[in-house]
């Protein structure tokens, strides 16, 4: 170690270094896991008890579980939905080329395979729940630091090694040449002699003190690297935060109509959502006026908090929902504002300064309904196919007998009442929808005495289960070349009706993974980039949060990707945290840019920002209800009474659904029998 230029000491300051390292970063992570499980203890209740809906689809037909089983009562091989989807990234490792021989068989061995998976699969979500809990916080923190320390720690090695060899050769090249120098004048005269001994004298002294120099020097230089990586990386962390150079995407606002110019710096997230780079949260004004909030909140002059609750609201509403839960963490008068599902206790006069918090109402509920406005509605209102869902969901609604799962709800989520009225009439008045709104289908006229069927905590969980299950819930049953065939890929919607009959890899499979998240499937396969080029035209949903802003960016070299064209005439603004409706011009002018939407080579499905615990949630329960399907397909439908299995899907707004498509082709929606 000592000849490595290294020594104890060093080895113990950067030992100490990193141990507070961790417990920062520990610490941190400790209060964002406060920040983001209000309460753990939200018993999941999903509607499974509904018995009877009216499919809208004109081919769907609608059977309560309990009908279908009775028809069929034979016990054959199972089908079930394959485990891709919105919900459940993982790689597939099944060999799925069987497939198209054994569409069957491999479908069920598939979701065997990665139900088992799923335990394995555990571990690795759960670090990345943390990197995820902390990225959405905005607090940058995953392994940054210890990268620089690391990067600081070589070029310490690297140079003291250098350093100290040099010294060593260059001391022993000079004894070497003093010794010849002594041989060479073996017998000089007394007071050569002296003079030869003190000049080699002083000139070892000379070595001493350049050694310790050199050590001193060493020293420095450990002090002076700890602190540089200390500062990098908060140089970096601000640089993120005062970005002006590059371009942002034009962004609208939904309350004054107003366009919005940002400039932008594409800034890759951290490894866990290497293909997601959200550059909203990056862009000029949302920056400068999240730090100024911060500032607000932190300097107790002015509080943010304190402002009316339109004024927050609007503020709100320009900030990626990212930075919004960063603010959350900031104090307990940031989450109070701005956690609909958090019941937090007044704080006292003393520790608030003599300023009391007070619960805010419906603002939080109201900010996050003002997101979901910005982000999300617009496939349900806009766009046909989410209409469709909506108007599915309703019916299910209005079918729903069940009063005292309703009552449950309530009881257990007191404000589910209230945040179901609200989404239900921002939907359903939005212009372009009530023209098509059956108005005896009205759920109760979305008078606040309408009771959901399945849990609605809070308006900000419902705001990220909607981000997370929006995909499978509105292109539900949608297979077919006929009418419509859609399919999700990489977290977008991809209208493949005119091109299923030409794929190359048969028509069969493509419609069996149609009507849902088929990415690991498309990925299993290999697809050449040809194939995603051309995948690339067909698209009709953009997800904001699934797009490498930087690939479309640099290889565009304008932000404006999709302008908005909205048939509504409707603000269809670039959206970078939500859903995007693009334009055919804008999809064929980015052929080139490869990457952006789907990745150029075979790669795991990208995520979306969003909590981890409720990706989580999701997944263990299509885990369960797939398992539920399977053997209720297996009972009441046998193997030769649909193609390709029982899928599931979330509706956000009635729980977990079923369907599947029947010999005839026809789709069939099922509701889920109530667990026995
Ligand atoms: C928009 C979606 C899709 C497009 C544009 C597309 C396009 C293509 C193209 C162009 C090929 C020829 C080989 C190549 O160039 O890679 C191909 C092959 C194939 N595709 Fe797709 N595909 C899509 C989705 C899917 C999906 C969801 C599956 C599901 C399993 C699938 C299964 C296959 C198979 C099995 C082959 C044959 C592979 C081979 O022969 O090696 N494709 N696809």
């Amino acid at each position: 170690m000592l000849l490595l230029g290294v020594e104890l000491q060093d080895i113990l300051r950067v030992v100490v270094g990193i141990a507070l390292g961790l417990l920062t970063v520990y610490r941190r992570e400790l209060s964002c896991n406060r920040g983001y499980h209000p309460d753990d203890d939200d018993d999941e209740n999903d509607a499974e008890g509904s018995r009877y809906y009216g499919s809208l689809s004109e081919r769907g037909k609608i059977h309560t579980a309990e009908q279908l089983s009775s028809h069929d009562g034979r016990n054959i091989h199972i089908h079930s939905s394959s485990r891709t989807g919105l919900i459940r990234r993982r790689k597939s490792s099944s060999a799925l080329p069987n497939m198209i021989a054994s569409v069957h068989q491999d479908d069920e061995h598939h979701r065997i395979h990665n139900a088992t998976a799923s335990s394995s699969s555990c571990n690795k979500n759960n670090t990345d729940a943390t990197e995820e809990l902390l990225e959405s916080a905005g607090l940058s923190l995953s392994g940054g630091p210890f990268l620089y320390m690391f990067i600081a720690m070589i070029d310490h090695l690297v140079l003291t090694t250098y350093l100290s060899t040099w010294a060593s050769v260059s001391s022993v090249l000079h004894r070497l040449k003093s010794k010849v120098d002594v041989r060479q004048n073996s017998s000089p005269p007394p007071s050569l002699h002296h003079e030869k001994s003190s000049r080699l004298h002083s000139e070892s002294r000379r070595h001493d003190e350049s050694d310790a120099i050199m050590q001193q020097q060493k020293h420095q230089h450990l002090y002076s690297v700890a602190w540089n990586a200390a500062t990098e990386y908060f140089t970096s962390i601000s640089a993120k935060l005062d970005t002006t150079q590059q371009q942002h995407p034009i962004r609208n606002h939904p309350f004054n109509n107003t366009r919005h110019s940002t400039n932008n710096i594409a800034t890759p997230r951290s490894k866990s959502t290497g293909n997601l780079h959200n550059l909203s949260s990056d862009s000029i004004t949302s920056r400068a006026l999240f730090r100024e909030m911060l500032a607000m909140a932190n300097n107790g002059g002015f509080d943010v908090t304190l402002l009316p609750s339109d004024a927050q609201i609007v503020i709100f509403s320009y900030l990626p929902p990212k930075d919004i839960l960063s603010f959350t963490c900031t104090n307990r008068a940031g989450r109070c504002l701005l956690d609909d599902g958090y019941e937090g206790e007044e704080l006292s006069s003393a520790s608030s300064g003599g300023l009391h918090y007070s619960k805010h109402g419906d603002t939080p509920l109201l900010i996050w309904k003002a997101l979901f406005h910005r982000d999300y509605s617009w496939v349900l209102t806009d766009w046909k196919v989410g209409k469709d869902a909506f108007l599915k969901s309703m019916n299910n609604y209005l079918h729903h007998d069940d009063e005292q799962q309703q009552q449950q709800q309530v009881r257990h989520f007191p404000k589910s009442r209230k945040i179901f009225h609200h989404l239900i009439s921002m939907v359903a008045s939005d212009s372009t929808t009530v023209t098509t709104w059956p108005t005896d289908r009205m759920p109760e006229d979305a008078s606040a005495t309408a009771t959901p069927i399945h849990s609605l905590s809070s308006m900000k969980e419902f705001y990220f289960t909607f981000a997370e299950s929006w995909l499978n819930y509105t292109i539900a049953g949608c297979n077919s070349p006929n009418t419509k065939c859609l399919i999700g890929l990489h977290g977008h919607v991809f209208d493949i009706t005119h091109f299923v009959e030409d794929h190359p890899g048969s028509t069969e499979t493509l419609l069996l993974q149609s009507g849902r998240d088929a990415t690991v499937f498309f990925e299993s396969m290999g697809h050449s980039l040809g194939a995603r080029k051309l995948a690339l035209g067909m698209c009709v949903v953009v997800n904001g949060q699934c797009i490498r802003w930087d690939a479309a960016v640099n290889g565009s070299g304008d932000g404006d990707l999709f302008p908005r064209n909205n048939a509504s005439g409707r603000l269809s603004h670039f959206a970078p945290c939500g859903l995007v409706k693009p334009t055919h011009e804008s999809l064929a002018s980015r052929k080139d840019v490869l990457g952006f939407l789907i990745p150029r080579r075979r790669s795991l499905p990208r995520f979306q920002g969003g909590l981890h615990r409720i990706r989580e949630r999701l997944r263990q329960e299509e885990e369960r209800d797939l398992h539920r399907a399977a053997r209720w397909g297996n009972v009441a439908l046998g193997m030769d009474g649909m193609f390709g299995g029982v899928h599931v899907y979330f509706d956000p707004f009635c729980g977990w659904r079923w369907w599947y498509t029947d010999r005839e082709f026809n789709v069939v929606f099922v509701t889920p029998p109530r667990p026995s």
